[in-house]
């Protein structure tokens, strides 16, 4: 398994490029500037000279001097620091007023969010610099009202990006994996969501700053900002312009401090978005990597659970998802069991149903996709009855019993683990979260799980981020995060699809030996009949929706399938003896349409 380099702080990465080198002495002027400007020239930025009104460029004054014979340089230099404090102000207020109105109707019921939404996107429709002259009016002048009204007007922009970030990254599967782990809603958003977000809301904001003292120097020049005796770049602009045609150079220092301030904070954005690489979307924080993965969690069993021979047992399981303007169902009514400690198969080809059944088993099916059942019994429990939650079943209960009790491995590599959050503290997490270990000893056991799945070094790499793991080191740490309790059914869906050979056989065998040795029972999702007959003792075929053959491993490689699909499905495999020159068995559309015609279904 190779190791993937470890990847800097974004700052120091930020900092290598010339681009990063360039924002970070602009950063340093301009700051410096801000800081010490107003203790150097202050007294000459405010001296009037009599003598020398509205004079142009001298040796004694490089810009000359505006109406009241004060030195215009001086007093460009000292406005730096109301100009880009006022600005920092204003995009501090807007970031963080929009995060938390962008955040908030992820923790809502999803109408009131919806609502809260469209607020936003009306809000949003107002151009931000006439929202901020419309409350600045409302405040009435003054440097506090400015930053204020900037700083409220952009927030609708900020609450977008925050909204449509945090929308983006609920759908990954680590979400998934921690909702099924019993996390709150409040826990997913701050702990597992805006890390995740955090350095495209940077980014943004470092450019927002350019925008900001563009605004500023806007409401200054229109009169609405700052008033005398402050003055800002925006308000001697407002006097410089009077002049303009005296001494062009009153309106010409602040107009540069303006342009050449802005490029300073574009400039720094660009060099963030660079080292981050949020210029790529939240690719680089999220790769897809080749590997599988699982995500677990499991603890002691459910007080309630009770100990017949079955582990999960379905009935009349639908799965609707929406198709074009109309809703189809990806799953038609679906019946299946599965025995404690037994390893059921479901195979089928790509789009036949089979990760939507088994993340409707798990409660994970989210709108627009919908799911439905007679019942779901897991663990002895009944969790959907009739199509809904039985009214014994707490939500809180559900939750503890699917976070204690059933272990998830996705197939995603990458996207089950939070990129963000070290391996160690998320194994941990179903410790403390769920066992009431403390903090400490959740992190000691998640270390020793990390050591029994093989991952040589568990202490240093229980510290490590996800992206410093290979891709079947992630995966044993999911397997990991399975141990740390005892399973009573792990759910694996394509766990090895994108590992090479070796790495396969060896997550296959792991997988198989937590089976054994928890007394888990392992349902497993592939299209590959190999990895299924390997590991599985009864195989489930799924074709459109349908459970068309629910057979014994040993039936189906002894040639006794009974279904036409699963004897084209096993036809269509090579064997070390298929006739290399001949194409492979294919489904004939005859037969499809055959399948297509009407329900299949063969329950045991
Ligand atoms: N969120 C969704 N919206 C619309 N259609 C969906 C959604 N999720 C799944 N589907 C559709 O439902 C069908 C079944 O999907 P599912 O993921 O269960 O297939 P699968 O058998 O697991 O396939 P694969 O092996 O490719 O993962 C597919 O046709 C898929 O396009």
């Amino acid at each position: 398994m190779s190791q993937k380099p470890v990847r800097s702080h974004w700052i120091i990465g930020t900092l290598r490029s010339p681009l990063g080198i360039l924002a970070a002495i602009g950063l340093v002027l301009l700051f410096g500037l801000a800081l010490f400007a107003p203790m150097i020239w202050g007294e000459a930025a405010a001296v009037s000279d009599p003598l020398n009104l509205s004079k142009g460029p001298s040796a004694e004054h490089i810009f000359g001097t505006d109406a009241a014979g004060r030195d215009v340089f001086a007093r460009t230099l000292v406005a730096t620091r109301l100009s880009v404090m006022m600005a920092v102000g204003a995009v501090a207020i807007g970031v963080s007023l929009g995060v938390i109105l962008g955040s908030i109707p992820a923790l809502m019921p999803r109408w009131a969010g919806r609502i809260l939404v469209a607020l936003l996107n009306f809000a949003l429709a107002f151009p931000a610099l006439l929202l901020a002259i419309f409350l600045l009016i409302v405040l009435g002048q003054g440097s506090f009202s400015a930053v204020l009204a900037v700083g409220v007007a952009i927030a609708p922009a900020y609450a977008r990006l925050t909204h449509t970030l945090t929308s983006s990254v609920s759908g990954r599967e680590f979400i998934d994996a921690a909702r099924i782990l019993g996390v709150s809603k409040a826990g997913l958003l701050f702990r597992h969501i805006l890390p995740n977000i955090r350095e495209p809301l940077i980014v943004n904001a470092s450019l927002s700053l350019g925008g900001g003292l563009i605004a500023f120097a806007g409401l200054s020049f229109l009169g609405l900002g700052i008033q005398p005796p402050e003055f800002d770049w925006g308000r001697m602009l407002n006097e410089g312009l009077s002049k303009i045609f005296v001494n062009p150079a009153t309106a010409l220092a602040p107009g540069i401090a303006v342009v050449l301030a802005g490029l300073v904070f574009t400039v720094t954005g660009e060099a963030i978005a660079r080292g981050t690489g949020v210029h790529r979307g939240l690719g680089r924080r999220m790769p897809k990597l080749a590997a599988a993965h699982t995500r677990a969690a499991v603890t002691e069993p459910a007080a309630d659970s009770n100990q017949d021979d079955v582990v999960l047992r379905v009935r009349d399981l639908a799965v609707t998802v929406p198709a074009g303007s109309t809703w189809r169902k990806a799953v038609d009514g679906i019946s299946f069991e599965v025995r404690r400690g037994e390893a059921v198969g479901i195979v089928g080809e790509s789009g036949s149903g089979k990760s939507l059944s088994c993340l409707a088993v798990a409660q994970l099916t989210q709108y627009p996709v919908d799911s439905d059942a007679a019942l779901v019994e897991f663990d002895g429990v009944p969790i959907v009855r009739d199509g809904a939650r039985p009214a014994e079943l707490s939500p809180r209960r559900l939750a503890k019993l699917l976070g204690t009790r059933m272990a998830m491995v996705f197939q995603d590599p990458m996207s089950s683990l939070n990129p963000a959050l070290k391996v160690g503290a998320q194994i941990a997490e179903i410790g403390w979260l769920h066992e009431g270990l403390s903090k400490a000893a959740a992190h000691d056991k998640a270390v020793a799980r990390l050591g029994e799945v093989r991952i040589p070094d568990p202490e240093r790499r229980a510290r490590q981020l996800p992206h410093e793991f290979s891709g079947g080191m992630r995966q044993r740490a999911m397997i990991a995060m399975g141990l740390m309790g005892t399973p009573a059914l792990i759910i694996a869906d394509e766990p090895t699809t994108a590992l090479d050979v070796t790495v396969q056989r060896d997550v296959l065998a792991l997988l198989d030996e937590v089976r054994s040795e928890t007394g888990a029972a392992l349902l497993l999702i592939s299209h590959d009949m190999a990895v299924i007959t390997s590991v599985c003792t009864r195989i489930l075929v799924m074709y459109e929706g349908h459970i068309v053959e629910d057979i014994e491993t040993s039936e189906l490689v002894a040639g006794n399938a009974s279904h036409p699909y699963t004897r084209a499905l096993l036809a269509a495999v090579p064997t070390m003896t298929s006739p290399r020159g001949e194409p492979l068995a294919t489904i004939d559309e005859q037969l499809r349409s055959t399948f297509a015609a009407g329900p299949l279904e063969a329950v045991r």
